[in-house]
């Protein structure tokens, strides 16, 4: 981050959540870099963590959903004006099939279709475009 100076790469995991055709999304809170746009569940590696541990940790922590990483989908670099990110994006499923994210996170379910109607980071969009083309849309 920049704290640690403007050249530091944020090493981030982030959770492409799928559950049948939709996608969990989640609007970045107030006081963070990008707020008020869409993301996907995740957030930055800490010390002594992989890449995949990150991404389940920050799934729970950010809408209450235990997930299972099932697959390496992309590992995104980018440069921002806050700093050089470089994302991995893992596939996951929620852990309980029936389980909902707490209310208080404020996700929702998106089809792949409908994503394309909120307002993502721009290292999301290689990744838009392939969920979008995976999914057979026309
Ligand atoms: N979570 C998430 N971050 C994304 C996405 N796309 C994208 O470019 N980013 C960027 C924004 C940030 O530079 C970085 C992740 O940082 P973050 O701010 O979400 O991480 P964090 O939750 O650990 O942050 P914090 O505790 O320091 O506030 O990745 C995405 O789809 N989800």
């Amino acid at each position: 981050m920049a704290a640690d100076g403007g050249d530091a790469l944020i090493l981030g995991g982030i959770g492409v959540i799928r559950r049948g055709d939709r996608f969990l999304i989640r609007r970045r809170p107030p006081g963070t870099v990008y707020a008020g746009y869409w993301e996907f569940p995740g957030g930055k590696v800490e010390p002594g963590e992989t890449p995949e541990q990150a991404t389940v940790r920050e799934c729970l922590e950010e809408t209450g959903l235990a997930v299972v990483a099932t697959r390496l989908r992309s590992v995104v670099e980018h440069a921002y004006p806050h700093g050089r990110v470089r994302l991995h994006f893992f596939d996951c499923t929620p852990a309980d099939p029936v389980a909902e994210p707490a209310p208080e996170h404020a996700c929702i379910w998106v089809p792949a279709k409908g994503l394309a109607g909120y307002r993502f980071p721009e290292a999301n969009d290689a990744i838009l475009a392939q969920l979008v083309a995976e999914s057979g849309s026309p």
